[in-house]
């Protein structure tokens, strides 16, 4: 059973060698057992990737896989490795309250009703923290990154996350309508909120992936 590998940008995936090949205008590879394709950034473009592709293709496992921001309060660092054990999605729903606020589930799977919070699956996650020794995060996804520490700080407060991205929820969420086992890995570029690029190390977090990502392919 293939791996199907996802990753917002080219740029977070540069050390993979498969065979190449396009899959509706964007990059995707082909090795021993995995496929990996760019989804581009943001959470319609994650949703959509994943969709349209496990519509045509027999998958069961896929992992999402990039850099992202770590809030202040987290305690991780830039170059840290880690695993989603949950996906918030941060921007549905009212202020005060999320989807639970406006009185609507924002995805119903069997019994269980889902707003905000989405779950990775346990099983491939546990899998992957043993393989590569990661520790699990929760992770906060949005259309609009933190631009400011006092907006990144609230957000983690509010969400009790420690890792912000732009597509982490929309793939947990389509992960479990698809009924797909996902797993999130994202290393750590920048701290949220600081728009200062020279502060960012992305080469660093790139590197990070590549270690993790070389013991799965
Ligand atoms: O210009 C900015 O202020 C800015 C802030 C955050 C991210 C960007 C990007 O261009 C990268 C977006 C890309 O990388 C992930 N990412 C990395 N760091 C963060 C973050 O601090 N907050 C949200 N997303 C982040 C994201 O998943 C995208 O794929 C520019």
């Amino acid at each position: 059973m293939k791996l199907l590998l996802l990753s917002p940008t080219r740029f977070e995936a540069a050390f993979l060698k498969g065979r190449k090949f396009d899959f509706h205008g964007r990059a995707g590879l082909r090795g021993e057992g995995w496929v990996w394709l760019e989804c581009g950034i943001g959470k319609v473009n994650t949703a959509m990737t994943l969709a349209a592709y496990a519509q045509r293709h027999r998958i069961e496992r896929t992992l999402l896989f990039g850099i992202a921001g770590a809030y202040a309060e987290s305690g991780l660092q830039i170059g840290d490795a880690v695993l989603a054990e949950k996906e918030v999605q941060a921007d549905l729903g009212v202020r005060d309250g999320g989807m639970k606020g406006l009185g609507f589930p924002t995805l119903a799977v069997g019994d269980s009703r889902f707003h905000n919070r989405f779950p990775l699956d346990k099983a491939l996650t546990h899998e992957l923290q043993q393989r590569l020794g990661l520790p699990l995060h929760t992770f906060l996804t949005r259309d609009l990154v933190s631009e400011n520490p006092t907006e990144a700080r609230e957000l983690s407060r509010k969400w009790e996350a420690d890792v912000e991205n732009m597509e982490g929820a929309a793939f947990a969420q389509a992960c479990m309508w698809l009924g797909l086992a996902g797993a999130e890995l994202r290393a750590v570029s920048n701290v949220a909120g600081v728009r200062d690029k020279s502060q960012w190390r992305i080469r660093q977090a790139v590197e990070a992936l590549e270690a993790a990502v070389l013991k799965l392919t």
